[in-house]
């Protein structure tokens, strides 16, 4: 699904990722760990294909992420772990989601309950002017209508509260089947019911990679 090999990423002199190679297949359930600045939002960047690798290759299902960017972002639903800034409206952001990727706001607003939060009163207001708890359950939410078969999420309960991350694991169970999940996180203990497979990366290395 995801085919990574001899990955080498650059900034100047410093080697962000140093010669990664990865497979990661439908149905596994990954954590990727490491200490900050391992090299962790650099992978993910570059799967997203806003990074251009320096040397080595990347590809999902056979397509370039980064030549070929459209068409392995509709395969992929990402939440950040900082929400973008957005100036739409949430309904407008929903409109968006709509028109791009299939996202159907009746499944969104769904979703968002199920985590808590009752977006019809919310509606009007803009992104950027949520919680940033708030801001987290609707991308979420907007992710999992999306229905891709690539999940990657960058410390995804990092705003929210107990129940909203109770609620979000629920989730996350009932929308799992068949799909390849990539959690970037610190919180070992809230995935480890759910992850089948742990990598660790050190300074731009993978240093350990298990699978159950
Ligand atoms: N755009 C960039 N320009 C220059 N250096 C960068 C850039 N992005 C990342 N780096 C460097 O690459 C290294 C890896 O950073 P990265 O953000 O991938 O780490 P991380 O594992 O995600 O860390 P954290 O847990 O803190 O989020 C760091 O030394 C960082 O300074």
């Amino acid at each position: 699904m995801i085919k990574i090999e001899n990955l080498t990423k650059k900034f100047l002199e410093q080697k962000s990722l140093n010669n990664i190679s990865l497979e990661l297949e439908l149905g596994e359930k990954i954590i990727i760990m490491g200490q900050n600045g391992a090299g962790k939002t650099t992978l993910i960047r570059t799967i997203l294909g806003q990074y251009l690798p320096t040397t080595g290759n990347i590809r999902i299902e056979g397509k370039d992420p980064f030549n070929d960017r459209i068409n392995t972002l509709s395969l992929i639903g990402f939440v950040p772990q900082l929400p973008p800034p957005i100036k739409l409206t949430v309904e407008e952001l929903i409109y968006y989601a709509n028109k791009s990727s299939n996202v159907e706001k009746k499944l969104v607003l769904e979703l968002c309950k199920e985590l808590e939060l009752d977006l019809d009163s919310h509606l009007n207001k803009v992104f950027f002017k949520l919680s940033g708890g708030m801001k987290q359950k609707l991308l979420i939410a907007i992710a999992i209508a999306k229905n891709p078969k690539i999940f990657i999420f960058d410390e995804p309960t990092a705003n929210l509260d107990p129940k909203g991350r109770n609620r979000f694991y629920e989730l996350i169970k009932k929308y799992n089947e068949n799909k390849l999940m990539i959690f970037i996180s610190h919180r070992i203990d809230e995935v480890s019911h759910i992850v089948n497979r742990k990598i660790e990366m050190d300074l731009g290395k993978v240093v350990y990679d298990e699978k159950n």
